[in-house]
């Protein structure tokens, strides 16, 4: 017999684990979230036992709810991220990263673009004559903050992110935890703790929603519910992995499959005796490669406690995203890591013989199932061009009949591919949905 619910929540990443928790702090207990894989935080993942952080590891901005849980609820102490980017070139020796800020302001202010037809960012730096050697810094810096590249990202899309981004008031230091602490520790079992146990079902793939009646079948009326919140990745509608009937609007099929991508996401961890890098970078946390490695844009020290380092290794943590991921795919994981710890030896003067390395692993987020991919960014494809909707995350959001509700880092207009965006959409579509009860 088909089970009711008031709410059915899909996705058990931070977006349904805080429409769960929105949903209980308001006394709406008649729900479940189905989740397809067999454990719950999506792209928050850790392996613990290291202290190291697979999937998001920085907390962007003092102002966000993923600050709030952090530092005032759990009151988890974090450390800020020094970045390279503030240093000069000469002093960092490896990019030209001072003249980025005046190149995005250049295109936050460019009132042409806002009326022209959309264009790729590589169009948009040739259309507005940018020194081709930049090209490749702003390429690295958008791979690694939007996981995309210049050749597809939209130059549209690029500026309303930018723009909105400006306008948050979410501040903007970067903080990440020390010693053994991790994300998936701390913030899951803060959002659990109001969710009984069998308001979750895992291993439970959502494949079909069938909303022709008040009454929503899912999976052939497997479950009944009123309303539904839809958490699930750009990757899982692309690939029309589950069937809605009736289908989706056009508008909305036109922005799944031709305005946003989800590229490939990497994260390269290595693993050496001794942190030699603390003599060389006392006050730097992470490094912005801006120039031309075709596999690398970032990487940084990691923080372990003492323990971990000891029996571990410590550890440095290497970032390949869209085509640079797509690149190492290629590569294969033992050419990766080699190539990694090529370029950790180059930058500090060492060698293999005495660099005094240990292992590493490789975390490649496009073969994580039910993800397939890093995260949302706008692109530009021949169908965008003719027909770009302006702010396509606000668009795509917009709930069904007040029966589907979308949240999820996808759907978020200001703070996209971050934690605190997507738990920030996750309580807005519960709020509304509450509204709407
Ligand atoms: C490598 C990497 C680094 C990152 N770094 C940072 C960072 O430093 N700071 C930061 O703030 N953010 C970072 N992020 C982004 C952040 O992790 C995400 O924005 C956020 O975790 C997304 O949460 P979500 O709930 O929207 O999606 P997800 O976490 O993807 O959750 C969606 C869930 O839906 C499930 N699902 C899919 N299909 C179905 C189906 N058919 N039925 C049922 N369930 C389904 C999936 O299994 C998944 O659990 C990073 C992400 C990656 C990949």
């Amino acid at each position: 017999m088909s089970q009711h619910k008031n709410v059915v929540i899909i996705g058990g990443g931070v977006a349904g684990l805080y429409a769960a928790k929105t949903l209980s702090d308001n006394q709406v207990s008649n729900f479940i979230i189905l989740e397809a894989s067999s454990r719950l935080g999506g792209r928050v993942c850790s392996d613990s036992e290291r202290g190291i952080e697979l999937g998001a590891e920085y907390v962007h901005g003092e102002e966000t709810i993923l600050w709030d849980i952090l530092v005032n609820q759990l009151n988890v102490e974090l450390e800020f991220n020094h970045d390279m980017t503030k240093l000069t070139p000469k002093e960092c020796g490896l990019g030209l990263v001072v003249e980025l800020d005046e190149i995005l302001e250049k295109l936050i202010n460019d009132e042409e673009l806002k009326f022209a037809k959309d264009m790729t960012l590589k169009e948009w730096l040739i259309w507005r004559e940018i020194p081709e050697k930049y090209h490749l810094l702003v390429d690295s810096t958008i791979a690694q903050e939007n996981a995309t590249c210049i050749d597809v990202y939209s130059a549209k899309g690029a500026q309303e992110d930018l723009i909105a981004e400006f306008n948050s008031e979410f501040g903007d230091g970067n903080y990440f935890l020390k010693g053994k602490n991790t994300l998936e520790n701390l913030i899951i079992p803060y959002l659990v703790k109001s969710i009984q146990q069998e308001q979750i079902r895992l291993d439970y793939a959502v494949d079909s929603i069938d909303y022709t009646s008040n009454q929503i079948k899912i999976n052939g009326g497997d479950i009944i519910c009123d309303k539904i919140i839809l958490t699930v990745p750009l990757t899982t509608l692309q690939h029309n992995l589950i069937q809605f009937t009736p289908d989706l609007s056009p508008i909305k099929k036109h922005l799944i499959q031709n305005q946003f991508n989800m590229n490939g996401g990497t994260k390269i961890i290595l693993n050496y005796k001794k942190p030699f890098w603390r003599e060389q970078f006392p006050n730097v946390n992470v490094v912005c490669v801006g120039d031309d490695d075709p596999l690398i844009s970032q990487f940084w020290f990691s923080s372990t406690s003492e323990e971990q380092s000891e029996k571990f290794g410590h550890v440095i943590t290497g970032f390949s995203m869209s085509n640079r991921a797509n690149y190492g795919i290629v590569m294969g994981e033992e050419k990766v890591k080699d190539h990694f710890r090529k370029m950790i030896q180059n930058i500090c003067g060492l060698t293999s013989e005495n660099d005094g390395f240990i292992g590493g692993m490789v975390r490649n987020w496009q073969d994580v199932e039910h993800i397939s991919g890093a995260y949302a960014s706008v692109n530009t494809s021949e169908e965008s061009r003719q027909n770009y909707i302006g702010n396509p995350r606000l668009a795509l959001s917009q709930p069904i009949e007040s029966k589907i509700y979308f949240a999820g880092e996808l759907f978020c207009t200001h703070s996209p591919a971050t934690i605190h965006g997507a738990m920030e959409t996750g309580r807005d579509a519960a709020l509304r949905v509450i509204a709407e009860m």
